[in-house]
């Protein structure tokens, strides 16, 4: 493959200037005449304008902080697309899709978890020039986790009254989650389709027990639960790492968010959003 650019006035390469020849074929690299580049269909320009320091002088573990956060924003809002759609999916039936999107949801998580090393890199004299700018923001203010918690099962209303500095739109999407079916729901959904009844907590354990014991006729449904606990462990899994992380951070220092800090993350460790896929196995 040959290239060749052209150079305008100013000596850069002009709009649709940068061609080559490949196999025979022209082929044009560049924004040719203001079509869409990479840059601009990734809105880069606005994307990598957003990392505002608080610190001044600038603490340079802050970029760090920031980075992993924005990250992590942007993995949930994925988590919410593919958990909103395999909720769907199971609301109408479409079982192998609803298993598919929550093992892309797993990886995802898995990600995230290990997402903690990076920030680990960075050691508590460091976050200690920074950390006072923060307070009384907090990870615990993060709207899009509380959406992911209530959309898996974990409904708890108390979060939206305790949110401080909630926008209106932060607001009814909360209060749409808390509205809408959970993953849980809709798991009900397929057990009833599949003949079970749902209705009491020993229908539900009979029903659970029938489909793990016969998985040549109900493979499609035990595949979809051990989706939905494999959620619940990842979910776990990142708690258990959120919290050993903080205590390498702050030790025993309240939160910036105004909690006890380790002490009420640790008070969430148990938290399962499917006790009952979790109880099965006792009895397996
Ligand atoms: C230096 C790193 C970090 C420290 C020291 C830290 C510390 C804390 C503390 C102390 C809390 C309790 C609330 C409070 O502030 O009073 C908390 C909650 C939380 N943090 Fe972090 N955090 C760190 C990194 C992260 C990261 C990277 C995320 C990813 C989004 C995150 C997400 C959360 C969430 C979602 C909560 C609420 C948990 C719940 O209510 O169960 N944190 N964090
Ligand atoms: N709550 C943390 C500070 C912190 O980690 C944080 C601060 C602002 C925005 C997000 C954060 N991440 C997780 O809590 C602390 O008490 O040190």
């Amino acid at each position: 493959m040959s290239s060749q650019s052209e150079k305008n006035d100013e000596g850069r390469p002009s709009a649709d200037a940068v061609t080559g020849r490949w196999d025979g074929v022209d082929v044009h690299f560049g924004e040719e005449g203001g079509r869409l580049t990479y840059g601009s269909y990734l809105r880069l320009p606005q994307l990598l304008d957003q990392q505002r320091l608080e610190s001044d002088p600038p603490a340079h573990d802050e970029l760090l902080f920031i980075t992993i956060h924005q990250v992590y924003e942007l993995w949930f809002k994925q988590v919410l697309h593919e958990m909103t759609a395999s909720r769907d999916a199971m609301l109408s039936g479409e079982l192998w899709l609803a298993q598919h999107l929550l093992r892309r949801v797993h990886t995802i998580e898995r990600t995230l978890t290990q997402q903690v090393d990076i920030l680990e890199t960075m050691t508590p004299q460091d976050f200690g020039e920074f950390r006072h700018r923060l307070s009384p923001a907090s990870g615990f203010q993060s709207v899009q986790f509380r959406e992911i918690e209530f959309l898996s099962g974990a409904k708890d209303p108390s979060f939206v009254k305790r949110f401080r500095g909630l926008s209106d739109l932060e607001r009814a999407r909360l209060d749409q989650r808390l509205e809408e079916p959970t993953l849980w729901d809709a798991f009900l959904v397929v057990l009833e389709a599949a003949g079970f009844a749902t209705a009491t907590e020993d229908d539900l354990r009979t029903g659970l027990s029938a489909v793990a014991r016969d998985r040549a006729q109900y493979g499609a449904v035990w595949e979809l639960a051990e989706a939905l606990l494999q959620h619940d462990e990842l979910a776990a899994a990142w708690r258990a790492r959120h919290v050993v992380m903080v205590e390498r951070m702050i030790g025993t220092k309240p939160g910036t968010g105004g909690s006890s800090g380790a002490g009420y993350l640790r008070s969430r460790l148990d938290l399962r959003y499917y006790p009952h896929l979790w109880h099965l196995r006792t009895s397996l």
